[in-house]
């Protein structure tokens, strides 16, 4: 891959394998931390692209109620609307073995989410570093929801921004809730799981570009992307 970061990718014969794979990797993370730590972290993106990895990652036998699952981002609507991360997250991961894991949101009932921040982030506070972290891309090179080219982008991406930044970008439809760059990179373990060669072909223009106009770029070092057709 071109650019001066180096990226490690890990390419699978289709998605499902990839989802499968993915999901084993992620539990012998989470079993390695549960040997060093009485609790771990788990941070995980929402959208298209996870479900089927939290299908596999729901039914491993793991001592998941010392496991902490909080989403990488989220969509400030009810956590019971189709669009919410929170809400995909607790239909498909958090149920079978994984039902024992503690939620931690990143969403309350408040019309703003600058309004709700102080009560968030007084709760993510002690589940940081995130022991294993897994993102998401879209197209446009947004990672959780750092969206290329938006208002508070820059501050989201600054050493020291604080835990949650509010973005509101105009190509989705409701204002959106991230963890920072900081945060984010601060994660123990680190991967990226990206499907398809428009995904993969946005990933390597990023490498070339600055993070203001291609986000996935700031939280790149030691990261392990895994990615299928
Ligand atoms: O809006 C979001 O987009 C990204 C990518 O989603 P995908 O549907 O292309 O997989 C996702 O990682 C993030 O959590 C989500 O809020």
């Amino acid at each position: 891959m071109e650019g001066n970061q180096s990226v490690n990718i890990v390419e699978y014969a289709d998605r499902e394998m990839a989802a499968i794979d993915v999901a084993n990797m992620l539990a012998g993370a989470l079993k390695s931390c549960l040997l060093r730590q009485d609790r771990v972290s788990l941070a995980v993106p929402g959208g298209t692209t996870p479900g089927p990895i939290f299908d596999t990652l729901s039914a491993v036998d793991l001592d998941w109620h010392r496991v902490h699952v909080l989403p990488t981002d989220e969509r400030w609507v009810p956590q019971d609307d189709a669009r919410s991360n929170g809400g995909l997250i607790r239909a498909r991961l958090l149920t079978g073995r994984a039902a024992a894991a503690t939620y931690v949101p990143l969403y309350a009932v408040a019309e703003r989410p600058e309004d709700a921040f102080a009560e968030l982030e007084a709760k993510l506070e002690t589940e940081l570093p995130i022991s294993v972290l897994l993102l998401g891309m879209g197209a446009d090179m947004h990672t959780a929801s750092l969206f290329p080219g938006v208002a508070g982008l820059e501050r989201a991406l600054a050493p020291d921004a604080p835990i949650l930044a509010a973005l509101r970008p105009d190509t989705v439809p409701e204002p959106r809730v991230t963890l920072s760059a900081r945060v984010l990179n601060g994660a123990l373990a680190k991967h990226l799981v990206i499907f398809g060669a428009d995904k993969r072909a946005a990933l390597e223009r990023a490498m070339d570009l600055p993070p203001l106009d291609a986000p996935i770029r700031a939280v790149m070092d030691e990261m392990t992307v895994h990615w299928a057709e």
